[in-house]
């Protein structure tokens, strides 16, 4: 009894211990429980709230529905559906994503002020972009510092400089001609988006590097630049952990530069010894030696002196090559996709354009193609305008509010949001293009704005290259190098495109490109028939 008195008076002393310290646990733990909820709706509320102030008068959902994250899962696999229907809400609506607050203006005026207002906004690039192109790269300069980078970087892209990179541009578009046609042959039809890439990135590359990179770093660098394009979606964690997209799209893009770095010490070489410019390292090399010289001579004017006459190290120069691949490659696949695909589909106009490729030419084939001649190439260029305007490659480009900026009489962007002007809707307003969901050349043919309504206001709208100082640099190289390879390719081959439902259907991947990846075939035509 004793013993199981004791026993049972421990026992009860021992559950009380026990039951006490439960109860003190708990009520702890419900402390915490307290802390933490209380803690979460303070963070909950704070974020509906700023949202709120944020938002103002303009479009949006009137709560962000998930807390926090807000569209987060959207935004990972974008489409092009949610993007429409975000432009259709209103001039300006907005998002907030992970307390990341977004305007999307959506009609051109406000698109335009916003590409023009320097003072306010600047190029948003996402946190991995800055680690994958590297912090001293350019293209992260603004205001005056960017616009002094931008002049010396002009003159790359000016017709004259075009003329030089031409033959090296003309050699590449026949080795993939005749490429497509062999595959047409042996496979039939095939997707096509691939080897766009592809035919793209070698163009670029060529034109870029001239001789200075071989066919095995070309090919390096066409089969694994998607990783790069992977690793800048918009929406990417932050950190480079080993292993993931970011990681591998930073390594192909040191491997690529370290690639540029060797190529711009031989463009060097070459231009010291007296050699002639054939690529666009060899045009800026050249100009620097030429800035030097003229200010040894006394006579280079300020801006030459400034922005010229300083050695470009091998790694500055192959940092902003990289960005012109990095600016070109997606935008352009876009645009080849999209045109062959649109021209395939509409044999009267690729008779109208082989009528006028033997036109120009007095139906000699012999005749050498020139910068000149392609100009003559009008409708074939309205083409490639009309595809552009159908189908921009671009739909958006995010910017960074620097200060609080009064975008109309009603509504200030907040400092530190993220305000993206869109270039879609502006080129499909049914006020400025009659039909603006159809596929006509002619509008350019009849008005070179496009629109024969309203072609004052027309000019306005039109952004696929952006506008203001981050216009794009390459756009008349585009215009140049795609009427060339679109007449070349309708002379020597019929176009066949395997439509299917997903045809039409636009696939968000950086740029835009069929859903069905552009199913082809090149075969085999006589040049000398229309
Ligand atoms: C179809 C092809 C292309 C399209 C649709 C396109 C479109 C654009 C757009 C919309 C911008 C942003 C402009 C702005 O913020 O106002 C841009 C910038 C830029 N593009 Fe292109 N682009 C194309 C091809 C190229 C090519 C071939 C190059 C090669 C050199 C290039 C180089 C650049 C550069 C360097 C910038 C940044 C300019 C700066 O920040 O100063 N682009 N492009």
């Amino acid at each position: 009894m004793d013993t199981y008195q004791s026993f049972n008076a421990s026992g009860v002393a021992g559950v009380a211990g026990v039951a006490g310290v439960a109860v003190a646990e708990a009520s702890a733990s419900v402390w915490w429980f307290k802390v933490v909820v209380t803690f979460l709706a303070v963070v909950l509320a704070y974020d509906q709230l700023v949202y709120k102030m944020n938002k103002g008068n303009i479009a949006g959902s009137t709560w962000k529905w998930y807390p926090i994250i807000g569209p987060f899962m959207e935004s990972l696999d974008p489409k092009f559906e949610e993007y429409k229907a975000k432009w259709d809400s209103g001039p300006l609506s907005c998002v907030s994503v992970f307390h990341k607050f977004v305007v999307i203006a959506s009609t051109r005026d406000l698109s335009r002020k916003i590409f023009s207002s320097p003072a306010f906004v600047k190029p948003c690039v996402v946190d991995v972009a800055v680690k994958i192109l590297r912090p001293s790269n350019w293209v992260f300069l603004d205001g005056k510092a960017h616009g002094d980078y931008r002049k010396g970087l002009n003159p790359l892209f000016t017709k004259q400089a075009l003329q030089i990179y031409f033959p090296a541009q003309e050699k590449i578009v026949d080795a993939y001609l005749k490429k497509f046609l062999a595959m047409g042959e042996t496979e039939g039809a095939t997707q096509f988006f691939p080897h766009f890439r592809e035919f793209l990135c070698a163009i670029s590359l060529r034109t870029f590097c001239g001789e200075y990179i071989s066919e095995e770093q070309i090919k390096l660098v066409a089969d694994n630049y998607y990783k790069v394009t992977a690793a800048l979606e918009l929406v990417n964690f932050p950190i480079i952990l080993p292993f993931t997209k970011t990681w591998y799209g930073k390594k192909i893009a040191d491997e690529t530069m370290k690639i540029f770095e060797g190529c711009a010490a031989k463009s060097k070489e070459h231009i010291a010894g007296g050699g002639a410019p054939i690529c666009v390292m060899d045009e800026w090399i050249e100009s620097m030696v030429i800035a030097r010289k003229k200010e040894a001579a006394g006579d280079a004017t300020s801006t030459e002196a400034k922005l010229l006459i300083r050695d470009f190290s091998n790694r500055e120069i192959s940092e902003a090559i990289f960005t012109f691949l990095f600016a070109s490659q997606d935008a352009s696949s876009s645009l080849a996709c999209w045109l062959f695909q649109i021209i395939a589909d509409r044999p009267e106009i690729a008779t109208k354009i082989r009528e006028e490729q033997l036109r120009v030419r007095n139906n000699d084939l012999s005749t050498p193609v020139t910068l000149d001649l392609i100009e003559e190439m009008a409708y074939t260029n309205a083409c490639v305008k009309e595809s552009l305007r159908y189908r921009p490659p671009v739909l958006m480009v995010p910017y960074v509010v620097k200060k609080k900026f009064p975008v109309t009489d009603s509504y200030s962007l907040p400092k530190g949001s993220m305000v993206v002007p869109t270039l879609y809707p502006a080129l499909h307003d049914p006020e400025i293009y009659t039909n603006p969901d159809e596929y006509n050349p002619d509008r350019f043919m009849q008005d070179p704005t496009g629109s024969t309504t309203n072609p004052s206001e027309a000019r306005k709208n039109w952004l696929v290259f952006g506008t203001g100082p981050h216009v794009c640099l390459g756009q008349t190289y585009v215009m140049m190098l795609f009427t060339f390879m679109l007449g070349k390719f309708l002379l020597e081959a019929e176009l066949q495109h395997e439509v299917t439902p997903l045809s039409e259907e636009i696939k968000v991947f950086a740029t835009i490109f069929p859903k069905d990846d552009l199913i082809l075939k090149f075969q085999k035509r006589d040049p000398t028939k229309v």
